[in-house]
């Protein structure tokens, strides 16, 4: 089955496309009270552009991190890159396939659900209460038919818990005789059952206590290294985040700002948000920069502000940020920023 089926831009240099890649992708969610009908007709409906076009790509065996504030839309992008929600507009491409038809497409689907896994914040919500780990698993395997006679299937489940620091003996036990931390690695030792090359991450160690956090993220970086993997990492926590990526997304308010290689955001980061995200970190080094103290809220995503959507919390702003929304352009060493002060240097 050929899941290249519709090719796409390739990468100029290489000639071969991005393993993922995400094409002005909108979500949006009508959260109108269905109850409150007059309303609704004297005020049009209440909509939440949870998403709201975005672009960026996956290489193989990289991680791109997206990291914001809560409700940004990270968990939302996370969703539909691995088709659980559908996009209002716009395109996800896995290996230049369009992910959406590929769904549509009964045989084509499943090997696609085997190529792209999710693993979420909760282990415990995750995992079925009343199965054992070796059925849990071992599921990815029935489904999608590998790895032949039960027995064949069971030494694969013995094997995949040895990879991520269980003991095959773990498989006759229920979830609720582990630690948070060894529920994560049972996800992920069923995550990687179906042989995927995509790993959608959201908060996947928030749940855990913070000398856990590190195993865990540890772990999957060893994966990642020994089995080619491509990670989008969701999260709140930069720390993290400076851990994991190669490369960083930051969001705000459903759009991407600052897109950049994980060493250039850190070091010299250019949108004005993501230079506050760092100054509320307290261990991170600031290269000589002077901190500034976080300012405002988030505002509420149902009345955006108009033009740049970051205007009202930003020292920058003047009436062009006000009035016109910024795009994602090119500033140098890699980095992409969407903002009016940088893009006419009144910020360096
Ligand atoms: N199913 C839904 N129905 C209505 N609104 C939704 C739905 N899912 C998300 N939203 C809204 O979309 C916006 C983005 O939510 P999302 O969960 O993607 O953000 P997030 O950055 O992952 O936040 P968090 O870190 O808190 O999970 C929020 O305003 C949220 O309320």
């Amino acid at each position: 089955m050929n899941l290249q089926a519709k090719s796409t831009a390739t990468d100029a240099t290489t000639g071969s496309v991005p393993l993922v890649q995400v094409e002005q992708l909108e979500r949006r969610f009508d959260v109108s009270a269905p109850w409150l009908e007059r309303l609704i007709e004297r005020r049009g409906r209440e909509i939440v552009h949870a998403v709201d076009g975005i672009d960026f790509s996956i290489e193989r065996g990289t991680t791109l991190a997206l990291v914001g504030e809560s409700g940004c839309g990270k968990s939302t992008v996370a969703r539909l890159l691995v088709g659980l929600l559908a996009p209002s507009a716009g395109r996800v491409l896995i290996a230049g396939a369009d992910l959406q038809a590929t769904l549509a497409d009964r045989d084509r689907a499943r090997l696609l659900r085997r190529r792209l896994q999710m693993i979420f914040q909760d282990p415990y919500a995750s995992l079925n209460p009343r199965w054992t780990v070796r059925q849990i698993v071992g599921e990815p395997l029935r489904v999608h038919r590998i790895g032949g006679a039960p027995a064949e299937q069971d030494a694969r489940v013995a094997a995949l818990l040895e990879q991520v620091g269980l003991r095959a003996a773990d498989g006759d036990k229920y979830p609720h005789q582990f630690s948070g931390g060894q529920r994560q690695r049972i996800s992920i030792a069923r995550a990687l059952a179906s042989e995927p090359e995509i790993l959608v991450l959201d908060e996947p160690t928030s749940a855990l206590d913070v000398s856990v956090q590190a195993q865990v993220l540890n772990l999957m970086r060893e994966l990642q290294r020994k089995r080619g993997l491509s990670y989008l990492f969701i999260s709140h926590n930069l720390a993290v985040v400076r851990h994991v990526s190669d490369s960083v997304g930051v969001m705000y308010l459903g759009r991407i700002v600052e897109l950049a290689p994980k060493p250039r955001l850190f070091a010299a980061p250019r949108h004005p948000y993501t230079r506050m995200l760092l100054d509320a970190v307290p261990d991170l080094e600031m290269s000589g920069r002077a901190r500034a103290v976080a300012q405002g809220e988030v505002p509420n995503p149902l009345q955006p502000p108009g033009g740049c959507s970051f205007h009202p919390r930003c020292p920058h702003a003047n009436a062009r940020c006000r009035s016109e929304r910024p795009v994602l352009l090119a500033a140098g060493e890699g980095t992409r920023v969407a903002c009016h002060a940088v893009q006419e240097g009144r910020l360096s």
